[in-house]
Formats: structure tokens, sequence, C-alpha cells
């Protein structure tokens, strides 16, 4: 399987601090990969330093065979990387109609946004539909990662940048948002998704790595972490039963 993205020895540097030392990292193409890792071991800094957002100060980031490394953020995207952050970046007073279309890049009007492509986002994710007049302010916070995975998926993209789409998430919603990536998934879209949610990562993961003080010190198939957990134990600090 080849990866469509690939990290060679990457750090990173923010400000003084060194906070990624020598990440090395494939994703490979259709499949979703899953960044584990306790809070604070550099998965959301991994993730803006393929964006662009940190530089890296060492190391090569191949996008499609391409290097990106020092690239700016808009000709990341325009390659076709879409990184959806933690906080979302959702605009709470404007409509979820209108917060998709500042997404398209190439439609100034619903009218003009790819009808087929609308309708299938539609079936991704229904709420987007339900409330698509409404101040996305309003949707509740499952609905609102839906909205924010959506507006990053309006056109076409090549690799989709997750970051902790259950966070703040009661299980229930956690299980519908499971729900709809799973359909994203049969798409097989390629998807570099960070969880501190283990059954979510085991629901969707095709490969896993994980991140322990600014390295990658895992990586495999996601069946055989969910398999072994002792190795869950040594890697995440996962009492045996918790977060499943
Ligand atoms: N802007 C910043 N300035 C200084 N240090 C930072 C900054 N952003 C992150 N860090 C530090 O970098 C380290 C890695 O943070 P990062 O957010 O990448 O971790 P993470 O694995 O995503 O964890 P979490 O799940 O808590 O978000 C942490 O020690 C954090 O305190």
């Amino acid at each position: 399987m080849s990866a469509l993205l690939k990290l060679q020895g990457v750090h990173t540097h923010i400000g003084q601090y060194h906070i990624l030392h020598g990440v090395d990292l494939e994703v490979p193409t259709g499949q979703v990969t899953m960044l584990l890792g306790r809070n604070g071991a550099g998965k959301t800094t991994t993730l803006r330093t393929i964006m662009g957002l940190w530089a890296a100060s060492q190391g090569t980031v191949t996008f499609d065979g391409q290097p990106i490394a020092g690239k700016p953020t808009p000709d990341i995207a325009q390659r076709g990387i879409a990184y959806v952050p933690e906080n979302m970046g959702i605009f709470s007073d404007l409509s979820v109609k209108e917060n998709l279309l500042l997404a398209a890049r190439n439609a100034g009007t619903a009218e003009q946004m790819d009808t087929q492509r609308l309708e299938w986002l539609f079936g991704l994710f229904p709420a987007v539909k339900k409330f698509w007049l409404y101040p996305a302010g309003k949707l509740s916070g499952g609905q609102k990662q839906m909205l924010a995975i959506a507006r990053a998926m309006v056109e076409p993209r090549r690799l989709l940048l997750i970051d902790e789409p259950s966070k703040g998430l009661a299980p229930a919603i956690v299980q519908n948002l499971i729900e709809a990536l799973r359909e994203l998934k049969r798409t097989q879209t390629t998807v570099l998704l960070v969880e501190q949610n283990f059954a979510m990562a085991k629901a969707l993961g095709d490969r896993v790595a994980v991140m322990d003080d600014g390295r990658v010190v895992h990586h495999g198939a996601m069946q055989a972490l969910a398999d072994d957990e002792d190795l869950q134990h040594r890697l995440l600090g996962l009492s045996l039963g918790a977060h499943q």
C-alpha cells in the first residue's frame, strides 16, 4: 500500500520549545490512520506541522511524492489536504449553509455548489441538511463536528486531518459521530485522525501510530493494538476496560 503522506525525522520547535523530536509517520492511501497518544504527546503539533502552520525545523514531509515542508499553508491546502482543528473553526453567527459556502472556494452561492457533492455530504451528515438555515452556534457539539468535517469536504480532498472530533461529546453523540465517519471510511477517503477515545479509534482505524514525547513510538494495524490490552496499557496508559 503506497503512502499518500510521509513524515521522516520531523522536528518542530515552537518558540524556544522543542516539541517534535523526529516524527516518522506514513499515511497509506485510502485508509484511516489513527494518531493516538497521551495529552501533550505532540499529536496536534504533528497535524499543524503537516499543514505548515508550524514550520518543521528538520526532516521531510512528503505528500503524493512531493516535498511540502516549508510551503505556505494555502499551497498545502491547494494540493488537497484539509484540516479540521480541535476548535473546528465554525462561525457561530452564520448559518450552516453560509459556513459551507465559505468553505467552497469556487461557489459564491449555494446554487453554485456542486449539488451532487452536497447531496453526498447531506447523506453522510444528515444534521447539516436538517439545520441548513440555522445559525451554526445553535447546533449541538456533535452536530458542529459534523458541520466542521462537512466543511472540510465541500470540495474534493485527497487527505483529511481531523483533530480529536470526540472531545467533550457525550457517549451517545460519539456513537453518532462514529457512524458518520464509518460512512466516510466506506468512500475510501484517506484520513489521519487524532483521537483519545479508544472506542472510536478501534471502530474506525485501519492503521495506528502512537506518539509519546514528540515521537512515534509504535505503528501498525489498529486491530493488532485493539487485541493487545497489555500493549494498550503500556503505550496509552489505558486501564483495562476503560475508554472501551
Ligand atoms: N503554542 C505553544 N507554545 C508552547 N508549547 C506548546 C504550544 N502548543 C503546544 N505546546 C506544547 O507542545 C506539547 C505537545 O502539544 P500537542 O498539543 O501537540 O499535544 P497533543 O498530543 O495534541 O495533546 P492534547 O491531546 O493535549 O492536545 C505540549 O507539551 C504542549 O504544552
